[in-house]
């Protein structure tokens, strides 16, 4: 028998095979030319007998559409079903089907690794919603929304780098282990070790909420630095914005003296890597854009086309005010804008992302700019609200001036825990400022993903740490 127990790896070895060109089937769809001898790995994503001829469809996650392989059904093999693993050598081919442009044509099909279709939960030519393929979070890659999903993932982020890197912007790995909180809002997760049963080796360490007081000791030496990883919240949420574990972009900018060189930041960064997107994977996000969220069809290429708007916090609280619906949270001047606020903004806008600048001062955390108004008083922060999620990136400048900080920390009772941070100010301080953006959120916008579980790969969120 030609083809032996074993898998590809033992059909490798086998001498009197004729050296195929292992091609991908992004490749190969993608080939201009016929080709003999080609070798294409693959999970089966449909199997069709006829009579005459076999059509099998494989997939190896390199692009949406599967590759058509026709062979002739004495090829066919009871392990050969959906889900099942395969390797198929053959000739590539022209494809006759208008709706492809190659096809492979099988000499030998070889099942890698069977698939029971039976407790499989995956079934054939099925579209599967996304909270059904939610539950089985070790097989749903293997779906085609997932599929285009973590594609469009990887071409965002190494979009993010490449923004950075090109504008001369250092990447710096912040730590996941710290000992600050840098929101002051408490939602940390504290870190206990299996060892000595304490803490971390008996000192207070949580998981990271934000890298930004890292980056901005960076920013003391490399002027403009960014970081993209993990963060964590500890928010006892089953919402669909919240995540225990979400992904953030941060960057910040030393020798910056106004929020709106901050905002252009942002918003060229979120320009430039949805354009990025739209154009690597039109197809994936296609399928988004048609099956997800219809209305969303279109709509990023003309957001892309205008200059986001800009709102200060007190237009803001007048807009909500003279609102004609009434909000299960009075707006008023001093209280956080809540997610039906910030859903009002946005529409009110033209349901277009938004700007909205310069919040109240006991709003907001110590490192903020003080903008020394009054009597509403403010600091220099900048939150960037966007249609159907609301919040997705938070800046300011930071308040880089030694006794503003020093006074702000000592009523908040922190000046012992940044005795280091008040050094940044002491040596060689400069004005400075930076944003975050939460990467799942930027994802569930431009896709029109209501969800936040559905962009990540293996969602963390309150009572459900599945695998
Ligand atoms: N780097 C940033 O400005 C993000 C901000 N610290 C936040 O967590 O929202």
């Amino acid at each position: 028998m030609l083809y032996a127990r074993g898998g590809w790896r033992a059909l490798r070895r086998c001498a009197s095979l004729p050296r195929a060109v292992r091609l991908r089937v992004r490749e190969a769809l993608g080939a201009r030319e016929p080709a003999e001898a080609v070798r294409v790995q693959g999970w089966v994503r449909s199997v069709r007998s006829q009579k005459e001829v076999l059509f099998l469809h494989i997939n190896d996650g390199s692009s949406l559409e599967s590759l058509q392989v026709v062979a002739d059904p004495s090829l066919e093999k009871r392990d050969l079903t959906f889900g099942s693993a395969v390797e198929v050598q053959g000739k590539l081919v022209k494809s006759p089907h208008k709706m492809q442009n190659m096809e492979l044509q099988a000499e030998t099909i070889n099942v890698v690794g069977p698939c029971d279709i039976w407790s499989f939960p995956l079934k054939m030519r099925e579209r599967h919603p996304l909270e059904y393929v939610r539950q089985f979070p070790h097989l749903r890659c293997r779906n085609n929304t997932l599929g285009a999903l973590l594609r469009i993932r990887s071409e965002a982020t190494a979009s993010i780098h490449s923004f950075f890197q090109d504008n001369g912007y250092v990447h710096i790995h912040t730590p996941i282990i710290t000992s600050n909180d840098c929101e002051g809002a408490g939602e940390l997760f504290q870190i206990e070790d299996s060892v000595e049963k304490s803490h971390f080796f008996n000192v207070p360490a949580f998981l990271t909420v934000s890298g930004q007081l890292h980056l901005e000791v960076m920013a003391g030496a490399f002027t403009h630095v960014f970081t993209f990883g993990p963060t964590f919240r500890a928010e006892n949420s089953q919402s669909r914005r919240h995540l225990a574990e979400f992904y953030m972009v941060e960057a910040e900018l030393s020798f910056t003296e106004s929020l709106q060189d901050i905002m252009q930041v942002m918003e060229d960064l979120f320009k430039t890597v949805t354009s990025t997107v739209l154009s690597k994977c039109p197809r994936d996000v296609e399928l988004f854009h048609k099956y997800i969220a219809p209305a969303q069809k279109g709509r990023l290429e003309q957001m892309l086309k205008h200059k986001f708007m800009i709102i200060s916090y007190s237009e803001a609280v007048e807009i909500l005010k003279q609102a004609p619906q009434t909000f299960t949270f009075k707006p008023e001047w001093g209280c956080d804008l809540q997610t039906e606020h910030e859903k009002y903004l946005v529409k009110h806008c033209g349901d277009v992302p938004v700007f909205v600048v310069n919040y109240p001062y006991d709003l907001k955390p110590f490192y903020m700019r003080d903008n020394e108004d009054g009597p509403q008083h403010t600091v220099a922060a900048v939150d960037l609200l966007v249609p159907g999620v609301g919040e997705l990136c938070g800046g300011s400048l930071r308040e880089e001036r030694l006794p503003f900080l020093e006074s702000r920390l000592q009523r908040l009772g922190l000046t012992d825990a940044y005795q280091w941070y008040l050094d940044l100010r002491k040596f060689g301080s400069v004005p400075h400022g930076g944003f975050g953006m939460g990467f799942e959120r930027y994802l569930q916008y431009i896709l029109g993903v209501d969800n936040i579980k559905d962009v990540i790969p293996f969602p963390r969120f309150s009572h459900s740490c599945l695998l």
